[in-house]
């Protein structure tokens, strides 16, 4: 029998597509069940058109037998076979597709679009075995044949026995080398993990010997090993279902069948997008934050598919960074796929997709929390701190679309409130948004600057995240109020006394001027406080980075010793203010005792460092003796 050679590009490309096409040897299979997949539905296709022609879906299936012994695996279909023409033009060409001829000509309706496109995918069947035989009979009618290749060499085309209409790909697969393991593709658990993964919902039942275990007849303690041939694939894909035949058990059970998380999903969204592209997706907000969430390790995106066939675990590029915590699918028809399915091409579809996908989850985020509050605490709980570095990151240009899903504790409530909450309820002649920050709200409860703040009844946000104040600095305001720090050195309520404050002032500059000299490097500035109550002394910062800042950035390396401007408050009010006085006028270096006391006691109640304890302690000893 005649050898025919494969055209010479077709050499090339074949040795390419072994080598380097495909990442991963097992699509091999991939590729050949969707193939056997195309060719029933171009039966489909014709008994569309064809009065002669009647397509009962019992009887197309796909087959696959593993043959341990001789080392071959099987892939039988039903499906429209190939001519001896055929053949030679679709299996001795490579890059050629009849699938793509044919889906030229038959239009796709209904969901039954043609998988097949670049005419390689056969080939893939080299990366797993020496050689591949073909065997169809046409549903044309006529003789049967066989071809037959062991790779770059060419192939044989013969005539064969074939009964039944339809096409039996066998593979003798490779012996196994020092570096791969190809007796996997031989074990039924393999291949059975391999068709679930890739080609669960392929529309026509994927058949295959299954072994289990059963109680012997008649005993009650022996069991036995039986096989029986099963259908392995799931056939119809959930999203594919309509939603109001789905109860909340089976996307639940979607979840954990996927392994998208083990927890218990808090919603899920289920979206049929016919527009300028059309996909199907099912996406969930999970209840529970991976371990790895908040780690370099963790890998955000959502599983593709292309007309029910997995093409990527995790694409990432479907997702924003802000919601990477979304899980779920996506099943497309109109996206462009390069050869090997692992990537894809234009991204023009994607890119829509995923601008679609992002507004689906914001929209599917607001009304958690509008209308089930409580499951959107504990979504916000596990995944705030997200949104937060959503808002923050790229220089802010998704924080319109984030500042209404943030939360944040009320010093009011000692709960969770939006900012529409907040701003909502702002007496009139409150101007600012008011937070304060610290390491827990019971910490932040007891900061003195709070204290005028509340005094005046004003709800203040408690920040306890270290992205929280980063974040609202990026915001800067919300509709048209302001953030302010109760810290910062403009509170926007003093302005009733500017008279009075200015005289204070001036009265005691030179007092101030001396502790400010005494307090050189440490900080900037030594006032009287306006927002002091009942306690001596607070720290505030002036300009840009907060004392908060300063520790968060401080704790990371390379941060530059950024380090905020400082300012020491008295309270002219309090007691201490008035020994202050006395101690200038009478005894400069108890003055210069109490300045540094002062200093560290401001530095204590905001959390920082002592520069030196020692002398702290001794300080105190100072004046207790
Ligand atoms: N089981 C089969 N039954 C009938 N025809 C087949 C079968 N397998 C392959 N063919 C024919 O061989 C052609 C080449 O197959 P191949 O897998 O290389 O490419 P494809 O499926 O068209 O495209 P892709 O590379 O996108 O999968 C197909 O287009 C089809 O015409």
């Amino acid at each position: 029998m005649e050898k025919k050679q494969f055209q010479a590009e077709s050499k090339r490309l074949l040795d390419m597509m072994i080598h380097s096409i495909y990442t991963q040897k097992e699509i091999f299979l991939r590729e050949l069940i969707s193939n056997a997949s195309d060719a029933i539905d171009k039966i489909y296709y014709l008994a569309l058109t064809d009065p002669n022609l009647t397509f009962d879906k019992d009887s197309y299936y796909i087959q696959i037998t593993a043959d341990k012994e001789n080392r071959t695996l099987t892939i039988r279909d039903t499906g429209i076979g190939m001519t001896q023409e055929e053949m030679e033009n679709n299996l001795g060409v490579i890059a050629k597709s009849g699938s793509l001829a044919f889906k030229k000509e038959n239009e796709a309706k209904d969901g039954h679009d043609i998988i097949g496109q670049f005419g390689v995918g056969f080939y893939s069947a080299f990366m797993a075995a020496d050689v591949v035989t073909v065997v169809s009979k046409s549903l044309t009618g006529g003789q049967a044949y066989k071809w037959e290749s062991a790779g770059a060499d060419g192939y044989t085309i013969e005539p064969w026995e074939k009964d039944a209409v339809g096409t039996e790909i066998t593979l003798k697969i490779k012996a196994n080398t020092e570096d791969e393991s190809y007796d996997e593709f031989l074990e039924e658990y393999r291949l059975k993990a391999i068709i679930k993964k890739y080609s669960d919902f392929i529309r026509y039942p994927i058949k295959m010997n299954v072994t289990s275990r059963r109680l012997k007849e008649g005993s009650e303690d022996e069991y036995e090993d039986y096989t029986e041939e099963q259908r392995v694939n799931s056939m119809v894909p959930i999203w594919r279902k309509n939603k109001n035949e789905l109860t909340n058990e089976d996307y639940e059970s979607f979840y954990n069948e996927k392994r998208y998380g083990f927890d218990k999903p808090l919603k899920h969204v289920h979206l049929h997008v016919d527009g300028a592209v059309v996909y199907q997706a099912i996406l969930y907000i999970p209840e529970n934050t991976p371990f790895d969430f908040y780690t370099k390790e963790y890998e955000k995106g959502l599983e593709l598919y292309a007309n029910g066939v997995l093409i990527m675990n995790k694409c990432g590029d479907l997702l924003p960074d802000h919601f990477s915590f979304v899980k779920g699918m996506v099943d497309s028809e109109s996206l462009s796929l390069n050869i090997s399915r692992e990537m894809l091409q234009h991204d023009r579809q994607l890119k829509l997709i995923a601008k679609n996908i992002a507004s689906k989850i914001k929209g599917a985020l607001q009304s958690l929390l509008k209308d089930e509050r409580e499951k959107y605490e504990q979504f916000y709980k596990s995944f705030g701190r997200q949104l937060k570095f959503g808002v923050y990151n790229d220089y802010g240009a998704n924080k319109e679309a984030l500042q209404d899903l943030l939360l944040f504790t009320s010093s009011q409530e000692k709960q969770l409130v939006t900012l529409d909450e907040y701003v909502s309820r702002m007496p009139e002649e409150q101007k600012y948004i008011y937070y304060a920050t610290g390491e827990t709200n019971e910490r932040i409860e007891k900061l003195p600057q709070t204290e005028m703040v509340a005094d005046k009844g004003y709800e203040i946000l408690y920040f306890t995240d270290d992205i929280d104040e980063f974040a609202i600095k990026m915001l800067m305001s919300y509709k048209d109020k302001e953030f302010r720090s109760v810290s910062s050195g403009d509170l926007g309520i003093e302005e009733e006394n500017k008279q009075e404050d200015e005289e204070l002032a001036k009265a005691n500059a030179e007092l101030f001027d001396y502790m400010k000299s005494q307090l050189t490097g440490k900080v900037t500035n030594v006032r009287a406080s306006k927002r002091l109550r009942s306690h001596p002394v607070c720290l505030t910062s002036q300009g840009e980075v907060s004392i908060e800042m300063e520790k968060i950035l401080r704790a990371m390396p390379n941060s530059g010793g950024v380090s905020a401007d400082k300012v020491l408050e008295i309270n002219i009010n309090h007691e201490v203010f008035q020994s202050l006085k006395s101690a200038f006028e009478n005894d400069k270096e108890k003055l210069n005792l109490y300045t540094a006391l002062l200093y560290s006691q401001a530095l204590l109640i905001e959390g920082l460092p002592l520069q030196d304890p020692v002398e702290f302690t001794n300080d105190i000893c100072k004046i207790m003796v």
